[in-house]
């Protein structure tokens, strides 16, 4: 598969950019095969940062309307610079591009052995299928039948740790708050449903949207996150609004993440749910292998995950973390763009 092939971008309606559609969970994964322009840079990071720089247009072209929606996610795929790699990908939604993305994984641990992108082909019970993301190296182990057929998919994170807890935020409209902030290959703040006096069943999402958002820009302005790979990592993706059954137990626990610009994840988030657990081993309130289910407070749909053994993340005490899911294929798209279309470069509504 020829992906960054060597295009001199004339103007967007030059390119045909070709895509596999999938969703895990109901959160929409656009997997981008083909059609980008050339990638500069040596890292996955630097690549990332050119491709921010130089080419976000696509970006749009491709999350926005009319070919998107205001809660699109996409997959870039480019090539790893990490030789354990089976492939490397760049994450993107409404706003720019993420440092980790769980539901991808899980979607893209099926595909890449679907397209034989992976260096093993798909044998019972499972496959493994390496993922260069911009956090780092993610493991993923793919089920897989006798006849070939690809399945659930469960991911090991990278070092995942508690950043932060009890910080007192003061949040416009809500007072101070106490929130967590963990790490789960990307930043988020914790905060539940009980301290924004809000409820999944009988409030509705944009409620728990503007809540949400709220926590996150008061945390922005309050905490200045550090992570010990990169200073590319240390942002603040997003709040996960969560039902505060924090504590170790056989039923499922919900929450749900509003990240990039109130982007709402259909699904239980796995980068989220990576760090909401190193949150509650941190806390002592899980153990290694505890597996706990993981649900979505809007679509209902799971996943599972586990700490599954600690480690350190530069000073911080951190763990391994297993998520599992499904992904789903829901077609696949050729883009164009016609040069008279005054929308060819796309639009979204805020
Ligand atoms: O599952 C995840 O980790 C992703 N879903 C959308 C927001 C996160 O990047």
């Amino acid at each position: 598969m020829a992906f960054n092939d060597e295009i001199a971008v004339m103007n967007i309606s030059d390119l045909v950019i070709k895509t596999t559609e999938m969703h895990t969970g109901g959160e929409p994964l656009r997997i981008v095969e083909s059609g980008y322009p050339k990638i500069s840079g040596e890292t996955i990071l630097e690549k990332r940062k050119f491709v921010k720089e130089n080419f976000d247009f696509l970006r749009k072209f491709l999350m926005f309307e009319p070919r998107g929606h205001f809660d699109m996610y996409g997959a870039l795929l480019i090539e790893p610079d990490n030789p354990e790699a089976d492939m490397a990908v760049l994450f993107m939604h409404n706003e720019g591009y993420s440092t980790m993305c769980g539901h991808a994984v899980i979607a893209l641990g099926r595909y890449a052995l679907d397209k034989g992108l992976a260096r093993h082909k798909p044998s019972p019970p499972e496959t493994e299928v390496n993922i260069q993301c911009p956090c780092g190296l993610v493991k993923a182990f793919v089920e897989c039948n006798h006849l070939g057929e690809t399945g659930r998919v469960r991911f090991h994170s990278v070092p995942s740790f508690l950043f932060a807890a009890d910080v007192k935020v003061s949040v416009p409209g809500y007072g101070e708050l106490q929130v967590d902030i963990a790490y789960g290959g990307a930043f988020y703040a914790f905060v539940t449903t009980e301290a924004l006096g809000l409820n999944f069943q009988t409030n509705k999402t944009s409620e728990i949207v503007d809540a949400a958002s709220k926590v996150t820009e008061a945390v922005k302005s309050t905490v200045k996150l550090h992570h010990p790979d990169s200073p590319d990592l240390a942002f603040l993706y997003g709040t996960i609004v969560t039902d505060g059954k924090e504590e170790f137990s056989q039923e499922p626990t919900a929450n749900i993440c509003v990240f990039a610009d109130r982007q709402v994840d259909r699904c239980p988030t796995g980068s989220g749910v990576t760090a909401r657990i190193a949150l509650q081993f941190a806390k002592g309130l899980i153990s290694i292998d505890q597996e706990r289910a993981f649900e979505n407070g809007c679509t209902g749909s799971r996943f599972t995950g586990k700490a599954i053994r600690s480690c350190k993340a530069g000073t911080h005490d951190a763990v391994v973390v297993e998520v599992s899911g499904n992904g789903y294929y829901t077609g696949s798209c050729t883009f164009i763009a016609e040069a008279k279309d005054m929308l060819k470069e796309g639009f979204i509504l805020n």
